[in-house]
């Protein structure tokens, strides 16, 4: 459900933002970098204004003529007015520049975006290209470009952009592998947004910071490389720039040593202004991110026993019910060529109106078959036999390796959603949560913003947020953990799904906030008449809330059946072990003779 995700889940991006502003403006370094650079960009914009000739009259009386009232900073070796040629210089070197740090920003960063969130051929591909890049050497590159094309130094920064992409797709693509299973990705997910809206909005936000440094950096080179070019005398004489000057000053530097200053202090500053700016942002950023990120918990390997199907009973049946998971096999290719089975003949299935609890100890399956149905699993996952259905979609189709991605994208938000585990890691810090109730229901139930907005808050005062507005318009970091779960809970049944699938929603909270999430979700499933799953390893939620219930023991189903027929008489040892740990030796019947479970 989050629309938008940054840095450290823990860390709030809007905090970090603005933490980086303060730091960066108690650095009296980068205060003075950002003046000189900002004091350059505008003289270079008003150059046509403040220039006190035309950058190209040469005036041949007054030939490598020193400062004086007519010409400030003296004339050159054609006889042209050096501050005005300063200026108009500015503008060509900074939009040169600017130049190939843009082309190099256009294909670096999308692609980076995508071969991190997608890996696949085009990973491969790219990385090839971009090894192929660096492994060129830059100068020799331009100076053949030079060579074909003549002495423009727009072709030559557009070029040299290309070869500076690679910095930049290394940059976005290592950045967006490190967020890409991060559990705020898979929520958005699993909300229903489209790749490219997590790509443009939670993804692209984890890599800004990093590209805006090495764009001050790239530009710095830019400059120097361009100015170095030109000094060696392969810029274009009639287009004034920076290197252009310098050469020209070089030429007569016996003559008037004076005439090198200029040129030589323009590119000087910006490019050092430039390093310390990036090297700033670098340690602003740093100083605000020394809380270690959140991963996503993948549990430590264990070996399954050998499969076991003892199939849920009701589960051949499988037109009529809202989910029918048949045969699920889920397994994991090892480096040995071998294959790790971690869900083994699963079979079970949800009827509307009905909660499921599947419930085992750590590593019996449980996530890994809820993934299965929601469509989050790894890529490393394999699918080895089994299907899915939802509704009257086939997302694993008999034989086939993967979920259908496109098949249970149509379906999140309406058909399926999901209420995580740990509800702060799911929420994206960079937007308040407002904006993350109200985005997916603009996007699945394409109802306007002032509407979703309005849903928005009626759905946080039925999850039982005292003040909603507040909540609303609050970043996650200013909610406490119960909070975020209720947000979480309000965000999953936005849309009014068919199905909702809870994943031990309530291990994360305090013992005191989890009896009242229980009950606000059972109050929520009947209210809307919802299927829903309970993943858990607790008997005391299963009896509390679930209707049927299935245990997992190694990947494979023990036994399934009536909630109050498994609580009374256990068929399976390992279901009886359960029991007897989970409830610690109090009664499980006593809870059930007043129970309301049908
Ligand atoms: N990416 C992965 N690669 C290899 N094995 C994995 C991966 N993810 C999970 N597994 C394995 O799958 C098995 C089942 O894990 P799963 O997360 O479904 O357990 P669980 O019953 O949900 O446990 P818990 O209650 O602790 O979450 C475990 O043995 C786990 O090590």
């Amino acid at each position: 459900m989050s629309e938008a995700i940054v840095q450290n889940p823990q860390v709030p991006a809007v905090v970090a933002r603005s933490g980086v502003v303060k730091r960066l403006a108690k650095n009296p370094l980068a205060i003075l970098a950002l003046l000189l650079l900002a004091g350059t960009v505008v003289a270079s914009f008003l150059a046509p204004v403040l220039a006190t000739h035309d950058p190209n009259f040469g005036d041949l009386q007054a030939v490598l003529a020193g400062p004086s009232a007519e010409h400030i900073l003296g004339t050159d070796s054609l006889g042209r007015d050096v501050f005005s040629r300063l200026l108009f210089a500015s503008q060509v070197t900074l939009a040169a520049a600017a130049l190939a740090a843009v082309v190099a920003i256009a294909i670096g960063v999308p692609a980076g975006l995508l071969a991190g969130y997608h890996g696949g051929w085009f990973d491969g591909s790219a990385n090839w290209v971009t090894n192929m890049l660096m492994s060129l050497p830059g100068i020799i590159v331009l100076l053949a470009v030079r060579a074909a094309t003549g002495p423009s130094v727009w072709i030559s920064m557009l070029v040299f952009g290309v070869l500076l992409a690679p910095s930049f797709y290394r940059l976005t693509r290592t950045a967006v592998k490190s967020v890409r299973n991060e559990l705020y990705v898979d929520a958005a997910r699993v909300s229903g947004l489209s790749d490219t809206r997590i790509m443009s909005r939670h993804i692209f936000s984890v890599v800004r910071a990093p590209i805006i440094i090495q764009t001050a950096n790239v530009a710095g080179v830019a400059i120097a490389i361009q100015s170095g070019l030109e000094f060696l005398g392969l810029g274009d004489p009639l287009v004034p720039t920076w290197g252009v000057m310098l050469s020209d000053a070089f030429r007569n530097v016996y003559l008037t040593p004076l005439l090198l200053v200029w040129p030589a202090l323009a590119i000087a500053i910006t490019t050092v202004c430039l390093a310390i700016l990036g090297n700033a942002l670098r340690d602003s950023l740093e100083d605000g991110q020394k809380v270690p990120r959140v991963r996503k918990p993948r549990l430590e390997a264990s070996a399954p026993a050998p499969s076991a199907v003892t199939t849920d009973t009701a589960t051949n049946a499988v037109s009529d019910h809202l989910l029918v998971v048949d045969g699920l096999r889920i397994g994991y290719p090892q480096a040995g060529g071998t294959m790790k089975t971690v869900v083994d003949g699963v079979s079970l299935h949800v009827d509307r109106g009905e909660v499921l609890g599947i419930v085992g100890e750590s590593g019996s399956g449980k996530s890994q078959t809820a993934f299965a149905i929601l469509g989050l699993l790894p890529d490393t996952a394999e699918i080895l036999g089994g299907g899915i259905t939802i509704g009257s979609t086939r997302t694993v189709t008999p034989g086939s390796r993967q979920v259908s991605q496109a098949r249970i994208a149509a379906l999140r938000g309406k058909g399926i959603a999901y209420i995580p585990q740990e509800p702060m890691s799911n929420l994206d810090p960079a937007f308040t949560i407002g904006y993350q109730l109200v985005r997916p229901m603009v996007k699945v139930l394409g109802i306007s913003k002032a509407e979703a907005r309005r849903r928005a808050l009626e759905l946080l005062v039925t999850v039982g947020i005292v003040n909603p507005q507040r909540t609303f318009d609050a970043y996650p970091h200013e909610i406490s953990g119960g909070m975020a779960q209720r947000v979480l809970i309000a965000g999953a049944v936005s849309c009014e799904p068919d199905l909702l699938i809870a994943d031990e929603p309530t291990t994360a909270l305090d013992v005191t906030v989890q009896a009242e999430v229980l009950d606000l979700l059972r109050d929520l499933q009947k209210r809307l008449g919802m299927g829903m799953i309970i993943v858990t390893h607790n008997f005391g939620v299963v009896s509390d809330i679930c209707d049927r219930v299935v245990v997992m023991k190694d990947g494979t189903l023990a036994e399934g059946g009536d909630v109050r027929t498994i609580l009374r008489a256990p068929q399976h040892d390992y279901t009886r072990q359960l029991l007897a740990s989970t409830l610690e030796g109090k009664l499980p019947m006593s809870m059930l003779t007043t129970g309301t479970k049908a």
